[in-house]
C-alpha cells in the first residue's frame, strides 16, 4: 500500500552530461511514500541516471538541477558529501545490477557485511559479526558460518546478490533503490531474489524504487509504474491495463507474459492442417 507521507520528492529534475546535447533526465517529477514504485523504460531512457541522481552518485561530468529534491526532509542537492555519506547505505540504499562489481573481491563476505554494521550502527566488531550473521540468515543463506568466511568469487551470482541485499538492508533504510537487481543473475534465480527483496522491504516498511526494463515484472511487484522515455516520464500507472501511451503499449507487447504462455501450436493454416489430420492423408 502507498502511504500518503512522502519520503522522496522529486520535482523538475534535469540531468545533463558534459559534451552531450541531450538531457539524460528531463523535467522528471515523482513522489514516493511508503510503497513500491517501478521505473521502467528501454535502455538509455534515463532510469539509472535518475536513481543515481537521487543517491547523489553521478560522476562530476553530470549537472543535476531540480526545483525540489528531498529525501525524508533532507534537501539532497544542498547536502555536503559528508552528510550524503551518512545517508547512503544507512537511510537510503542502492542495490546495483551485478554483485561482482559491488562486493570487494579481496574481503571475506562476513567482514563486508559486518563493516556495514560497524559503519552505520556503530557496533563493535563482534556485535557487527553477529548482526551480519543474522542478516545473512534473513536473506536465507544456508550455512552462514561457511559463507561468512568465503570470498565473493567462491559464491554464485544469486548468493552474491543476497549478500548485497543483506548489506544494503541491514540498517533498515527508509528508501531502497534497486537498479535492475536481478538482470545479471541466472534466469532460474531471478524470481526468488526479487521475491526476497520484496518480502524484506515490505517487512521493514522501507520504500522501494525498482528500476527495470521489464514492465510486467515491475507491475507484479509495485503499486505504481512510472514509464520513462528519452529522459522524460511519459506515463504513470497503477495497473498495466490502464496503459494508453503507445510507448508503454510497445513495452508491454515486447515482454512475454509468463503467466499466459501460448499452449496452442501456431500453424499458418490451421483449417487445412486439421482437415489433413482427420482424413489421414499426407499433407
Ligand atoms: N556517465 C555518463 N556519461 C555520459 N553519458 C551518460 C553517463 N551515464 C549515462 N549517460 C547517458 O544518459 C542517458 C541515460 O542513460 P541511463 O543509463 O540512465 O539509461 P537507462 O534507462 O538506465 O539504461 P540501461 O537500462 O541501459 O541502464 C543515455 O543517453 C546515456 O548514454
Amino acid at each position: 500500500m502507498t502511504d500518503t507521507k512522502e519520503i522522496l520528492t522529486v520535482q523538475n529534475l534535469d540531468v545533463t552530461f558534459a559534451r552531450s546535447a541531450m538531457k539524460a533526465v528531463a523535467g522528471v517529477s515523482l513522489s514516493l511514500g511508503q510503497g513500491k514504485v517501478g521505473i521502467v523504460g528501454e535502455s538509455g531512457s534515463g532510469k539509472s541516471t535518475l536513481g543515481r541522481a537521487i543517491m547523489r552518485l553521478l560522476p562530476p561530468s553530470a549537472t543535476v538541477t531540480a526545483s525540489k529534491l528531498t529525501f525524508d526532509g533532507n534537501p539532497l542537492l544542498s547536502q555536503s558529501e559528508r552528510e550524503m555519506r551518512a545517508l547512503r547505505g544507512n537511510r537510503m540504499s542502492l542495490i546495483m545490477q551485478d554483485p561482482r562489481y559491488s562486493l570487494n573481491p579481496v574481503l571475506p563476505i562476513g567482514r563486508q557485511v559486518a563493516e556495514t554494521a560497524i559503519l552505520h550502527k556503530g557496533l563493535s566488531k563482534s556485535a557487527a559479526r553477529a548482526v551480519a550473521a543474522e542478516m545473512l540468515d534473513r536473506v536465507r543463506i544456508k550455512d552462514v558460518a561457511r559463507v561468512m568466511e568465503s570470498y565473493p568469487h567462491q559464491i554464485s551470482g544469486g548468493m552474491g546478490q543476497r549478500v548485497m541485499i543483506a548489506a544494503m538492508l541491514l540498517s533498515r533504510p527508509r528508501l531502497v533503490i534497486a537498479d535492475e537487481p536481478t538482470s545479471a543473475l541466472d534466469v532460474s534465480v531471478r524470481g526468488e531474489v526479487l521475491e526476497l527483496l520484496n518480502e524484506l522491504v515490505t517487512a521493514d516498511g522501507s520504500s522501494l524504487l525498482l528500476i527495470s526494463h521489464d514492465i510486467r515484472m515491475v507491475a507484479s511487484f509495485c503499486d505504481r509504474i512510472v514509464v520513462m522515455y528519452k529522459g522524460r516520464i511519459v506515463e504513470e500507472l497503477s495497473r498495466l491495463s490502464d496503459a494508453r501511451h503507445p510507448y508503454t503499449l510497445g513495452l508491454i507487447a515486447a515482454m512475454p507474459d509468463a503467466r499466459h504462455p501460448v499452449h496452442r501450436l501456431r500453424v499458418p493454416d490451421r483449417a487445412t492442417f486439421d482437415a489433413t489430420e482427420r482424413s489421414g492423408s499426407p499433407a
